[in-house]
């Protein structure tokens, strides 16, 4: 019987880095199992076994993804059925939540969101209000939800792992009764950058950018990082708003989040307060986001940002 159930949708042809971290943290937990939606490659399959994956579950119909989350609820606690999991770990896309939160009511589970480490007993940490504080979950149902933010642990594999067992779980087929049907998707532009919501690094510009986000993105692409924004800058319209960190956008909890010309309110604190290491780069020296910061440049960001990116450039030869 798995202990721990790691909800991997769409894993594609290789696993994201934000998967192999449920999956280290699923191993400490006990013997891991994952529900996965679409296809599985043989990649894939090795990479779940040398993470300790042993049995990987597939959904018996195809058509999840022509549906918003309901019907992957029902076929993930179906898997919880089928596994005998006690703990499922989910990303922490505002998606996985979704599925988190619906799952919690179809097994009445407890659900802990926004976690950024568990113990091996299953009790959570989690950061809350705005990333001001720490605090310590454990729920006291026989199955406990979780999901978790990326960034937290580095991910580990086993070993040579055995290639997992596959098992179909059979979605129930009232499933997508009462679900809305994706009726057109749009596919987002490929940028080369990494994702937001899991990137190592992220550089992120804001009102002060005065609509050229062009330092911003050539730091970013000196450094292999993502590019995210303040709501001031999406809503001006300088950038797309899946760009934007914050409360009412994605939150991220890089090793390294570089502000340039974003004044740290706490909107946008509540998306980025987790970074290990917080640079901001502002030209008022009063601004609250150097309250922050563990490193603070007050200078204008036209002048820092290509400095920086010419000296990372040089250094890298
Ligand atoms: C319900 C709600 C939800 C919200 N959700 C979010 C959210 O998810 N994310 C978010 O970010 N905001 C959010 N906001 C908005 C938030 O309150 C702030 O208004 C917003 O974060 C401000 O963006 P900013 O820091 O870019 O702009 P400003 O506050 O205008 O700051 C611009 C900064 O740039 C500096 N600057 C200007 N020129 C330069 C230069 N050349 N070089 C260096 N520095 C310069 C200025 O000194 C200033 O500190 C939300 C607000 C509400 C009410």
């Amino acid at each position: 019987m798995a202990n721990a159930l790691v909800f991997i949708d769409n894993p594609g042809a290789a696993l994201k880095k934000s998967s192999l971290e449920l999956l280290t943290i699923a191993r400490s937990l006990g013997e891991t199992a994952v529900a996965i939606t679409g296809e599985l490659n043989d990649d894939v399959a090795a990479t779940l076994g040398a993470y300790g994956a042993t049995t990987v579950f597939q959904p018996s119909v195809d058509d999840l993804d022509q549906y918003l989350v309901g019907p992957k609820a029902a076929y993930l606690a179906a898997a919880v059925a089928a596994s005998g999991a006690t703990a499922v770990l989910l990303d922490n896309s505002p998606e996985g939540k979704e599925i988190a939160g619906r799952l919690g009511i179809k097994l009445n589970a407890g659900v802990i969101t926004d976690v950024v480490g568990v113990e091996a007993d299953g009790t959570a940490h989690k950061s809350v209000l705005a990333g001001s504080y720490n605090t310590t979950a454990k729920a006291n149902t026989p199955v406990t939800v979780l999901s978790v933010k990326a960034n937290n642990v580095e991910p580990a594999p086993a070993g040579a792992g055995a290639a997992p067992a596959t098992a179909t779980v059979d979605v129930p087929t009232d499933a997508a009764a009462n679900s809305a049907r994706i009726a057109a998707r749009t596919e987002k532009p490929v940028s080369g950058r990494p994702d937001l919501s899991d990137a190592r690094i992220v550089v992120a510009g804001g009102r002060g950018v005065d609509g050229d986000f062009g330092p911003v993105e050539e730091l970013a692409d000196a450094l292999g990082a993502a590019v995210g924004a303040s709501r001031a800058a999406t809503d001006a319209g300088w950038i797309g708003h899946d760009a934007q960190v914050g409360q009412t956008g994605v939150t991220v909890s890089p090793q390294l989040y570089i502000s340039a010309g974003i004044s740290g309110a706490i909107q946008q604190k509540a998306g980025m307060q987790t970074s290990k290491v917080i640079v901001a780069i502002n030209k008022d020296a009063e601004s609250p986001v150097f309250e922050i910061a563990d490193y603070g440049i007050i200078g204008d960001l036209f002048k820092v940002l290509p400095q920086a990116t010419a000296e990372i450039k040089k250094r890298k030869g």
